[in-house]
């Protein structure tokens, strides 16, 4: 078994008398911020004029542009869009960073992919939450935490790593467990995890379901609660009790489907095509791409995004939860992308 950290394994010394300078107040910025201020961490957030600087100051943050929180800062945490960080970084951080200083990422993409070739003399290392930075948030609130992987990449002071778990620690996410780990293990199976299964497997599954039915003649609003509503529920009880918990608390109808249909739809060439997603992404050609489509001003991105956004399901779906007020989510402009705070 791996070794995991908790909070009897952290020591929030490591950021006392610290000035943590959290870059970016959208989905990650803003729980770091909130959640390092509330376990008593001296934060300034470093951002551009706009929406999030407004929202930061409304927070009761002291903001400033990027490079004078870089100047102040001792641990320098970046949490903006993984694309924007390479030049962000190369203008308004590194002509700042002191010796001894520490940069901080929470996902490996832009070192593992030689984006950000930071200097010999400041620690690099990672603190990664395993879940969205809007749950980082409200766990934190609940008294609760998502899990967290660190890693460390340069090591200058000699605490690099107990600096990580501190910081872990801070936002809430050694109550869950922290795993240490490496920039390449990290960038790796994070992209693969969002690609075949959170993300990009789970709306391909949940589409292909919602499609199967409405084309067979279903009710759209019938397909859109089996395929897709449900989901939740379904999810919430493999995150409290495995698949086991899931198991016992469906009927045995659903167990049965489940055992013999399941491994009919994710089959043999399911897996192979995810041993290719894999492949792509260890040997930098998905990370390419992601860099020369934002190059190019993202023509695909924007194309698929909006024709996504029209689709049955999202049609159908804004129109059920409109009835439902005790879903919460707030409706945002999701076509242009715009921050997550
Ligand atoms: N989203 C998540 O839950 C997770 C993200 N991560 C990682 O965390 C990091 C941050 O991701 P995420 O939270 O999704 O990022 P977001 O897209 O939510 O970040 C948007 C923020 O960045 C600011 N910003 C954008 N461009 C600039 C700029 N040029 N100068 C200053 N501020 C700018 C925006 O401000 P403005 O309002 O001015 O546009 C906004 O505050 C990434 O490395 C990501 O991989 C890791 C785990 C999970
Ligand atoms: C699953 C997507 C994620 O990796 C995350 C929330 O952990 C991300 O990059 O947003
Ligand atoms: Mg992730
Ligand atoms: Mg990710």
């Amino acid at each position: 078994m791996a070794k995991v950290y908790y909070n009897g394994d952290a020591n929030e010394q490591y950021l006392q008398s610290k000035t943590v300078a959290i870059i970016g107040y959208g989905s990650q910025g803003h729980a770091h911020a909130q959640n390092l201020r509330d376990s008593g961490v001296n934060v300034i957030v470093g951002l551009r004029p706009g929406k999030s600087w407004e929202q930061a100051e409304k927070d009761g943050f002291q903001v400033c542009t990027v490079r004078e929180a870089a100047r102040e800062a001792d641990i320098v945490m970046i949490l903006l869009p993984d694309e924007k960080q390479p030049t962000v970084y190369k203008e308004e951080i590194e002509p700042e960073l002191q010796p001894g200083n520490a940069l901080v990422f929470a996902h490996g993409f832009n070192i593992h992919f030689n984006q950000i070739v930071p200097p010999a003399d400041v620690d690099v290392f990672l603190v990664a939450p395993k879940g969205p930075g809007h749950l980082v948030r409200r766990t934190y609130t609940e008294g609760a935490g998502v899990p967290a992987l660190i890693a460390v990449y340069q090591d200058v002071t000699g605490t690099a790593k107990e600096t990580a778990l501190a910081y872990a620690k801070a936002i809430g996410s050694a109550r869950a467990g922290v795993l240490e780990t490496t920039f390449k293990e990290e960038t790796e199976t994070d992209l693969f995890g969002e690609q075949a299964v959170l993300c990009g497997g789970l709306t391909s599954l949940v589409k292909a379901g919602f499609e199967t039915l409405v084309e067979a003649g279903y009710q759209p609003e019938v397909a859109y609660f089996e395929c897709l509503h449900e989901l939740k529920l379904i999810v919430d009880l493999l995150y409290e009790g495995g698949l086991s918990w899931m198991r016992y608390s469906i009927s045995d109808t659903a167990q049965w489907g489940d055992f013999i249909s399941g491994p009919r739809v994710i089959n043999d060439s399911v897996k192979a095509e995810m041993k290719k997603v894999l492949e792509d992404i260890q040997t930098g050609k998905f990370a390419k791409g992601w860099i020369l489509e934002n190059q190019a001003n993202r023509p695909e991105f924007n194309a698929i995004n909006r024709r996504e956004n029209e689709h049955l399901i999202e049609v159908v779906g804004r129109e059920l939860r409109s009835m439902m007020p005790f879903v919460k989510a707030k409706q945002k402009d999701v076509v242009v992308s715009s921050a997550k705070n």
